[in-house]
């Protein structure tokens, strides 16, 4: 049975394998941003550094403020390659990311991130805008425009969540697809209505690779996740959970060969570089929501997107397909947070934070490539502090060589001071001096030869394989290594001389020979199975040893973590004392205050009955005084109208006296004269004066009744 994964083990030792010239270096290109075209950008004005390419591979960076001893500041550096401002995507693209894609399909693994300052290009390089797209989206495409026309049946092949894959079944094939159309008719459900995202503006890459690995009788499977290392804690940006207010982390372990993976990281199949790209904005989107959720800036995370390839030989029949047959190599796409120092940022509170992670995190790459060239140069064997960082224990195999390590440096001239770009540049050069081991290309994907005969036995074998017992110890079979060898029969050489004997010699010799290679294949055999076996028990015995770590790790974290809380609930229980303390006296205090109330209430109350009563007293006087008032005008009134008819009896008198005149002047003179002797007589002087009103003489005024007002008093 062979092991057919490509996968070198770490324990090899990467300096035997440097030393055998089996070592490349760490690949680092520098690639340069375009100042804005803005002439009024800030960026622009604040230049202090300027960049001057020698050669293809060579820069020199130059200060434009004077150094102390006012020399002009000036600084070397050789890469890999250098691609100027003007490299399109597209040719970023052929030059950093092709070789890679090819090494995939080769079963190949490599990883490539990008590094530097915030700003300086670095999710450009990796995304690039819809129109003109980065590194992602076009390996994606080129990817599938070349597997595309092979991939395998769907769902054939689902991850464990432990780096490796399970063979489905067709009952659990038929499961998952209908599992995904009624989760798609949820999610269509739940769009329906919302405007669709355009994604048909963005531009293909229509690239393809051909190699000779690219084998037409292969069927390939595409898989991807997509996680975020922030404040040294890993988040699947594929799980839902991510946008809880407080998202699970996850965690890293060794799988059985050694390799460092996510555990329970979601891996999801994918068949289009549209449903990638699709997933990969969806990753984006949760990420964006998952920040603005935390209040924190996403450019300050590590984004890890992998890419995994898995491929097995169309000979091998699905039925009796296995684990062990399948050829998996994977892109790992790291877009890493900027490198910029606390200082520079103008960092304060949780940013402090998250800047000194980011530095910390960023530290310990350079450190583990600062050991790892001293280690090469010194032939010392310092250890390497991968597991001071997430981001570094996740990549520990590629330092032990699983595959080949890519470095883009993205820097803007333009904007960052002459120290950060310094800064960023030594590092990239530090990089490039590093040795990895080269990675052991992978058996080619041809299946073992089998006829019919062989498929029926290994389906046999399958069905009695007992899943829990180790497969290779079952295949040693010490009994046939020590099964009895045909001894040299010495009588034979009696007959020598005659043909016939000599004949059987021959024959009894010929056996043995048969017999001697026979055992010698089974002992190889034997020998491969011992070997294999005893590799898988200390691959076990290793994950054994990192998992007893990994948990004394934790356990002591967790006892910290204890130990933490024991003393904040000591100080919450003492808080919480003083809290009931200040509790009771302020109850006595409402108590005596309430008591304040009531009598304050009480006085109120019979302060209210007081003035009550005077009202009613008071109501009672006003009405006595009214009566009284009315009284007296009632006589008053009555007095006037006694008055006014004594007038009007008057004036009665007067009319009369005065009708009596007129009359008395209308007769004879001489027969009025006898007849009434009161013409004669004198007027009395009032009648003189009603006279004189009747004949239109204004009469003198008369004199009103002298009344004095009235004064009421309430
Ligand atoms: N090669 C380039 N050509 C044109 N524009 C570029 C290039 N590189 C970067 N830019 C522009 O520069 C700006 C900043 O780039 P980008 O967001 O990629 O920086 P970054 O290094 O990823 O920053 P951060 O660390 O904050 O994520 C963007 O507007 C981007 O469009």
């Amino acid at each position: 049975m062979a092991l057919r994964t490509p996968m070198k083990k770490t324990q090899i030792g990467s300096r035997d394998l440097l030393a055998n010239g089996g070592g490349c270096p760490v690949e680092v290109f520098c690639r340069l941003r375009p100042p804005k075209q803005n002439n009024n950008d800030e960026e622009t004005d604040n230049s202090s550094s300027s960049v001057r390419i020698s050669s293809s591979t060579e820069l020199t960076l130059y200060s434009s403020e004077n150094a102390k001893n006012g020399q002009i500041r000036e600084s070397h550096y050789e890469f890999s390659h250098i691609l100027t401002d003007d490299v399109s995507q597209s040719a970023a693209f052929k030059e950093l990311a092709i070789p890679l894609l090819d090494d995939l399909i080769q079963g190949k693994n490599s990883v490539l991130f990008t590094y530097g300052i915030t700003g300086s290009g670095k999710t450009y390089t990796m995304m690039g805008p819809l129109s003109n797209p980065g590194l992602i989206p076009r390996s994606f495409d080129v990817l599938f425009n070349s597997i595309g026309s092979y991939l395998g049946k769907e769902y054939l092949l689902r991850s464990d969540r432990q780096n490796g894959y399970e063979i489905q079944t067709e009952a659990d094939i038929l499961l998952e697809r209908q599992r995904k159309e009624i989760q798609m008719a949820k999610n269509n459900n739940n769009q329906r209505g919302k405007m669709p995202e355009t994604t048909n503006t963005r531009i293909l890459d229509m690239t393809s690779i051909w190699n000779a690995q690219l084998n037409e009788n292969c069927s390939y499977f595409v898989f991807v996740t997509f996680v975020e290392i922030y404040n040294n804690y890993i988040y699947d940006l594929f799980d839902d959970d991510i946008l809880n207010k407080a998202p699970q982390s996850k965690q890293l372990r060794d799988d059985n060969r050694g390799r460092p993976y996510i555990r329970d990281v979601k891996e999801i199949e994918v068949r289009s570089s549209e449903e990638a790209i699709g997933l990969l904005n969806m990753g984006l989107k949760r990420r964006r929501i998952a920040h603005t959720q935390l209040n924190t800036e996403s450019s300050r995370s590590h984004s890890v997107l992998s890419m995994r390839l898995v491929q097995y030989h169309n000979d091998i029949p699905m039925t009796s397909l296995t684990k062990d047959d399948l050829i998996t190599s994977t892109i790992h796409l790291v877009d890493l947070a900027g490198s910029e120092r606390v200082n520079r940022a103008k960092t304060v509170g949780e940013r402090v934070k998250e800047a000194s992670n980011i530095n910390s995190s960023l530290m310990v790459l350079r450190q583990c490539f600062e050991i790892l060239r001293e280690n090469q140069a010194q032939c010392t064997s310092k250890m390497v502090p991968y597991r001071e960082s997430k981001l570094t224990s996740f990549f520990k195999s590629y330092f032990d060589g699983e595959g080949r390590i890519r470095m883009i440096l993205c820097v803007n001239p333009t904007a960052d001071g002459y120290e950060e770009i310094q800064h960023a540049l030594k590092f990239g050069e530090l990089t490039k001096d590093v040795m990895v081991p080269r990675a052991l290309p992978p058996p080619p994907p041809v299946p073992p030869k089998m006829n019919r005969g062989h498929v029926a036995l290994r389906e046999i074998d399958n069905q009695q394989q007992q899943p829990s017992a180790p497969v290779l110890f079952t295949e040693f079979n010490a009994q046939a290594l020590i099964a009895p060898f045909p001894s040299l029969e010495y009588s034979l050489l009696d007959g020598v001389g005659d043909d016939e004997a000599m004949l059987t010699l021959e024959q009894h010799l010929r056996r043995r020979i048969d017999e001697r290679h026979r055992l010698n294949i089974l002992i190889h055999e034997q020998h491969d199975y011992l070997h294999k076996f005893t590799f898988e028990l200390v691959s076990d015995y290793d994950s054994t040893i990192s998992d007893h770590d990994e948990l004394a790790k934790e356990n002591e974290q967790q006892s910290k973590a204890i130990r933490h809380l024991q003393t904040r609930i000591k100080l919450l229980e003492k808080s919480q004392n003083d809290f009931y303390k200040t509790t009771n006296q302020m109850e006595r205090e409402n108590k005596t205050l309430k008591s304040k109330i009531e009598d304050r209430n009480n006085e109120i109350k019979a302060s209210k009955a007081e003035r009550r009563k005077d009202k009613i007293d008071f109501e009672n006087k006003l009405k006595i005084k009214i009566n009284e008032l009315e009284q007296q005008y009632l006589n008053e009134l009555k007095t006037r109208e006694i008055q006014m008819r004594e007038l009007e009896r008057q004036h009665d008198d007067k009319l009369n006296i005065i009708r009596s005149m007129a009359a008395t002047a209308n007769t004879p003179t001489n027969e009025n004269v006898y007849q009434n002797p009161l013409s004669v007589r004198k007027r009395c002087p009032s009648e003189e004066r009603i006279l004189q009103e009747a004949s239109g003489q204004s009469p003198s005024p008369r004199q009103a009744p002298a009344v004095p007002p009235k004064r009421f008093r309430m």
